[in-house]
């Protein structure tokens, strides 16, 4: 009983008829319809044309014939137009399908990218996005026009099997059900085979995502210097070959017990139908049946066998391409955490203070807490520091700063104000950060640093602006396109630069951004101490009413912070400002003295060289 209530349940999660058609009448804004009339008039003009023939069998058949010559061409000319009129009714049908599978598809594109879009970052750092996300993009675009067009089929063969059914039933109720009888095994192993298939495709997706994964380290551009620098490369290809050649005989197998179990039932049900002749021929041997029953029932019998046959492929492949689907349908389901208030707070651009109270925070899907109880404060106009050993806490605290995530417990204020009271659209355009895995955008020089306030024109004399402060120019400046030029080598006559001229370029991007704060996670990490130091002056000197949260482990970047905080194991172990801290002879002492000590032995070994 639990059994059959469980399979009722995944029958009814699988069947998205409803939502399906729904689809596909919103994308083709009902234009669907059309190829519904279409296939009508087909039928009708078929069935036509073969009652204009049955006319003319007749005119043919009578003894006066002659004199019917002229109704006799007119139906040869009426089935002729019938003819063409078929040829052109399929081809339009063919067309408008086409079309509106390829707007499907399209729309399907579309929306996994605008869900993509919308989802929270929590999503990007889950193995289970990714395996939904893959199996979304696997189901195939083209399952809602195939579901379609299934259904018009069904619809065709049962109208056809209604028809030459009466002739059966005619001749012998019982040959109905029988056929019937014949074909169910077939179905059955069909739909398990389905089943097994969905089952088996939500099974190997991690595997053939790490698959994936490896042939991108063998043949992307990310990882090309250290796998000839390591010589990695046969070991990934073999790697690579091993989970391939798992997947593929996992498929054969599965393949194969579907191929063995259908090709049983079939067998089983030609042996039926084979025995019905045997059985209506033998009756006639013996007189009960007359030689028309058996000229009728072997026309009708096998034919109505091929359409039951052809009605249960439709029918599995309706419920395979539906279960399919749904693996579409789990991605748009995705819901995200943070929602927006339902009454937003307007952001008050008058300067505020952005402020950590009491923060507490655990990665969803972990039970590690990775910031235990923040107290923070970036004011307006000041240039605030984090530091801290790796592992810390550090990118995790900015990553709630940019309200990717939401504390676990306590809250983060904007001017006094809860940032989750704003829009969060709003809120994050007041933050813009330099990452340490900032992106590379292999686009132009403009858009690089475009970017980092899309929402408005380009302002082309801020750009170039951005560009001077940040150090970029230096190098833009060369470029004979200057700031059309592509970056990256991607692309035809895209230019490659350093790490920290691409650095220079993200920086730029923060500068560009009308925000009312900035956050520079080991930006300047690639830097040279001159850049460095310039960027950090210039700062200094037009920071106006901004603030400024800069991570670091370089203590020419931190020391001139009007205030700093340590962390250490996700806690504010110390704050305060650099002078204070070296007189602390805390973590913040330790770390820089450390590293002060390894520089002044690097000075002097060089000298003694
Ligand atoms: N997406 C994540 N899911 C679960 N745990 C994470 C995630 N990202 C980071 N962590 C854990 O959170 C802790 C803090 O990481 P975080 O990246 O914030 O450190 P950090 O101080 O910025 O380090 P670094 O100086 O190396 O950049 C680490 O223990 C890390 O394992």
């Amino acid at each position: 009983m639990q059994n059959i209530k469980k399979k009722i349940e995944k029958l009814k999660k699988n069947l998205n008829l409803k939502r399906t058609l729904g689809l596909i009448w919103s994308i083709t804004k009902g234009k669907v319809i059309y190829t519904v009339l279409i296939m009508i008039m087909e039928s009708l003009v078929f069935m036509g044309s073969l009652y204009v023939f049955k006319l003319l069998i007749d005119i043919v058949a009578l003894p006066d014939r002659n004199e019917k010559y002229d109704l006799a061409v007119l139906y040869i000319i009426a089935a002729g137009i019938a003819a063409i009129t078929l040829v052109v009714l399929s081809s339009l049908a063919s067309y408008i399908t086409q079309k509106h599978a390829f707007l499907i598809s399209e729309y399907v594109d579309d929306k996994i990218h605008s869900i993509a879009i919308a989802l929270d970052l929590s999503f990007y750092e889950s193995p289970a996005y990714f395996n939904t996300l893959n199996r979304a993009k696997n189901a195939g675009p083209d399952r809602p026009s195939a579901i379609l067009t299934n259904i018009i089929s069904i619809v065709k063969n049962l109208m056809t099997l209604t028809v030459i059914g009466i002739a059966l039933i005619s001749i012998n109720w019982v040959l109905m059900p029988l056929l019937a009888l014949f074909v169910l095994p077939t179905l059955y192993v069909r739909l398990k085979f389905a089943d097994k298939l969905y089952e088996w495709q939500i099974q190997k997706t991690p595997t053939e995502r790490k698959s994936k994964y490896l042939s991108s380290l063998i043949t992307g551009e990310v990882a090309a210097k250290e796998i000839k620098s390591f010589g990695l490369g046969h070991y990934i290809r073999s790697m690579y070959k091993n989970l391939r050649i798992y997947l593929l005989l996992e498929d054969l197998r599965i393949n194969k017990k579907g191929i063995t179990n259908e090709a049983v039932t079939q067998i089983l049900a030609a042996a039926g139908v084979y025995s019905c002749i045997a059985y209506i021929c033998l009756s006639a041997l013996n007189g009960e049946s007359s030689i028309g029953d058996i000229a009728l029932f072997l026309i009708v019998f096998p034919q109505l066998f091929g359409i039951m046959q052809g009605l249960s492929g439709e029918i599995s492949s309706l419920y395979k391409n539906n279960i399919f689907l749904s693996y579409l349908y789990d991605l748009f389901d995705l819901e995200n955490k943070m929602k927006d208030p339902q009454k937003p707070v307007l952001i008050s651009q008058n300067s505020p203070d952005l402020t950590l109270k009491n923060v507490h925070f655990c990665y969803p899907h972990a039970n590690k807490t990775v910031l235990k109880n923040i107290n923070l404060k970036i004011p307006a106009g000041k240039v605030v520091a984090l530091v801290g050993l790796n592992g810390s806490g550090k990118t995790t605290l900015i990553k709630l700063l940019c309200r990717l995530y939401d504390p676990t417990s306590g809250a983060i204020k904007l001017g006094g104000e809860n940032i989750k009271n704003f829009k969060t659209d709003d809120y994050r355009k007041q933050i813009s950060v330099v990452f340490q895995d900032f992106v590379k955008f292999n686009m132009s020089v403009t858009e690089n640093i475009q970017f980092g306030n899309i929402h408005e024109e380009a302002d082309h004399d801020f750009i170039k602006d951005s560009a001077i402060k940040s150090g970029a120019h230096e190098y833009i400046k060369e470029f004979p396109d200057g700031y059309n030029t592509t970056m990256g080598r991607i692309f035809d006559n895209g230019r490659e630069v350093s790490i920290g001229q691409w650095q220079k370029l993200a920086i730029a991007r923060a500068l560009y951004s009308k925000s009312q704060f900035i956050i520079f996670d080991e930006a300047t990490s690639a830097l040279d101490a001159k850049s460095e130091q310039e960027i950090f002056d210039d700062l200094r000197e037009h920071i106006g009413n901004r603030g400024i949260l800069v991570i670091s482990h370089r203590v020419s970047a931190v020391k001139h912070a009007d205030y700093i905080y340590v962390m250490s194991e996700g806690e504010i172990a110390q704050e305060g400002t650099h002078e204070k801290l070296i007189s602390e002879n805390g973590d913040y002492a330790k770390l820089f003295k450390r590293k002060k000590t390894i520089a002044a032995n690097k000075t002097s070994e060089n000298g003694a060289e």
